[in-house]
């Protein structure tokens, strides 16, 4: 991927069409990429909408009774915290699980981890059982997984002395995984690598479920590339639709950013 700009709707939507000629032609369906997510009910919707907008295919379910059999059917598995129960925490470690088994991408979006005991906890049994292929936080919650001293309230990123890169890179350490830590700056980690991402608006932050639908949107990603070079074309990409979804206000903000992914790109699925 690379960092072109400009209206590219008519030559994304024909790309897409002519992937889909082809496939046919090859007797092949087309590979969109099936996420199954067990998300929190406050940005379910607007997930699920930001992964059909990248050529994506969601599936959202957290009934413990179907969620390995979702798995059969996903190429990747997105855990969130958000709004996280006793009954979801079962759900995802046995999604996790079987995701494991089946060898596709888990993210964790541990949101609130700093928040009560409860979240901490809770992360760090679902980390256990579905060892995320990538975690994306921010800072904050960063910080309370490496058990970092840091201010911050709710689901916010609030604020410590530890610099992003050095909490990214920690975290990737602790549960050998990648790492995408969020905020004016993003930063992505593999344990040793630190990449990083200037692109996105502070207004970002004013609309709920920016970071979520990243985290869902990098599950898609993974089921195309690991790299880390990747991921931060996507977080360039992103940062890049949020800049100018933002012109819409924060009222017009949620649509506005469904299009600029489809805009800018954010990933050919
Ligand atoms: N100050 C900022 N300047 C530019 N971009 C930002 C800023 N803060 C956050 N972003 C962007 O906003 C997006 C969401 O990141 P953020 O860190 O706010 O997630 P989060 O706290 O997990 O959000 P949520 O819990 O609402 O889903 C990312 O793409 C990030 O780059
Ligand atoms: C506001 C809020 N509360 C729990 S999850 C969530 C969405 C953003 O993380």
């Amino acid at each position: 991927m690379s960092g072109t700009s400009g209206n590219k709707r008519g030559l994304r939507r024909l790309g897409m069409s002519e992937m889909r000629c082809r496939a046919m032609s090859n007797n092949k369906q087309p590979t969109t990429p099936i996420v199954h997510c067990i998300t929190n009910y406050v940005v379910a919707n607007f997930v699920a909408n930001g992964l059909v907008a990248i050529g994506a295919s969601p599936i959202m379910g957290d009934e413990e009774r179907e969620v390995e059999d979702l798995v059969q059917l996903a190429d990747a598995l997105s855990l969130n915290l958000g709004t996280v129960s006793e009954r979801t925490v079962r759900s995802m470690k046995l999604a996790g699980e079987a995701a494991v088994k089946k060898g596709i991408p888990r993210v964790l979006d541990p949101v609130g981890a700093g928040a009560t005991a409860y979240r901490l906890e809770a992360a760090n049994a679902v980390i256990a059982r579905a060892r995320p292929t990538l975690i994306r936080c921010n800072a904050g919650e960063a910080a309370a997984l490496l058990g970092v001293e840091w201010k911050g309230r709710g689901v916010d990123a609030g604020t410590g002395e530890v610099d992003g890169a050095t909490l990214a890179k920690a975290l990737a350490s602790k549960y050998a995984t990648t790492v995408v830590i969020s905020g004016a700056v993003d930063y992505i980690s593999d344990g040793k690598t630190v990449l990083t991402n200037l692109t996105g608006h502070p207004d970002m932050t004013r609309v709920v479920g920016t970071g979520c639908l990243l985290s869902s949107l990098l599950a898609a990603w993974l089921t195309k590339d690991t790299s880390l070079e990747t991921i931060q074309d996507g977080m360039f990409r992103y940062g890049r639709a949020g800049e100018r979804a933002v012109q819409s206000g924060i009222g017009g903000f949620s649509n506005a950013l469904l299009e600029a992914l489809i805009d800018e790109e954010v990933y050919t699925l």
